[in-house]
């Protein structure tokens, strides 16, 4: 959607580093005017001047929309001099910091959080937004709006669910860059050059999740179809799929570790 309609009221932007500076640029490819964006950032980087946008200056008296994207240690300090929202949406993409805190700090305001990840830098994002009791459907549909500039969004019934959000596909692409790193490790230690191993291991990862965001449905049957009888693939299997020391046990430990520090970080 077209956010042009911002303009007239602007934004602004608490917190320009990786995730807000990506949502900005999808934000400017949308139709907002660089002028009616406001980035408070004491390290904002220079493009953003660059663009128009103007940069820890005076702030709207009554911005649209406050989109926080500062790390969540150091929510409670901007929180604190930030003042009133006024009649702003507040857009939070911070892991842990809940709803109820925003509304401790902006009593009254319509409050979403959203959980982006870093393929939005390249508008393949997926993020999950749920909003507090004043996000009404016009809050949400406009937070919607704003994160739909780097990718899809899907809305959670409920806040709980963020925790686990943020820990499977808000983490999920360092695991998978991980795993990049690790798949090209072992073709490595198998002969192949360094170079191509990790060209074929990045190529297999973005080809097979492309199959399976263009397929749907149980990701099982794609890997059966890879998996020959007594073949290659069956052999590999059999220790990644171990019961114990697998991917499956590893993946559970991980993602509960993430979901643990997400709940950590909302205290
Ligand atoms: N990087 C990721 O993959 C994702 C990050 N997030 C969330 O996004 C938020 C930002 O994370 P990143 O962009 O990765 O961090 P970052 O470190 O790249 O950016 C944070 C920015 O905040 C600025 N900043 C620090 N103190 C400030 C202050 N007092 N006022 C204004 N700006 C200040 C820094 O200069 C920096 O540019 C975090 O809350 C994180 O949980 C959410 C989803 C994914
Ligand atoms: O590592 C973090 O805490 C943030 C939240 C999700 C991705 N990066």
């Amino acid at each position: 959607m077209d956010l042009a309609h911002l303009n007239r009221r602007g934004l602004v932007l608490v917190g320009c580093g990786r995730m807000g500076g990506a949502l900005l640029q999808g934000w400017l490819a949308r139709g907002l005017a660089p002028g009616a964006v406001h980035v408070i950032d004491p390290n904002a980087p220079a493009w953003v001047a660059e663009r128009g946008v103007s940069v820890n200056g005076a702030l709207p008296a009554d911005p649209a929309v406050l989109v926080l994207a500062v790390k969540p240690q150091m929510m409670g300090d901007v929180l604190a001099g930030l003042g009133a929202a006024s009649g702003a949406l507040v857009v939070s993409v911070a892991a842990g910091v809940t709803l109820a805190a925003y509304g401790r700090a902006f009593p009254g305001a319509a409050v979403v959080r959203a959980m982006p990840n870093t393929p939005a830098a390249i508008g393949q994002g997926i993020t999950a937004i749920v909003g507090n009791a004043q996000a009404d459907a016009a809050a949400l549909d406009l937070a919607q709006s704003l994160m739909e500039a780097v990718g899809r969004v899907v809305r959670l019934g409920d806040e709980s669910q963020m925790d686990a959000v943020t820990a499977v596909s808000g983490s999920g692409p360092a695991y998978v860059f991980h795993l990049i790193e690790t798949l090209a490790a072992a073709g490595a230690a198998e002969g192949l050059p360094a170079d191509l191993a990790l060209d074929l291991a990045s190529a297999t990862v973005a080809g097979a999740g492309a199959l399976a965001m263009q397929e749907g449905g149980d990701p099982a049957r794609l890997r059966e179809a890879v998996t020959s009888p007594a073949g290659t693939t069956a052999a590999g299997l059999s220790q990644l799929m171990d019961p114990e020391t697998g991917l499956g046990p590893l993946i559970a430990r991980t993602v509960a570790a993430a979901a643990a520090r997400g709940r950590e970080l909302g205290q």
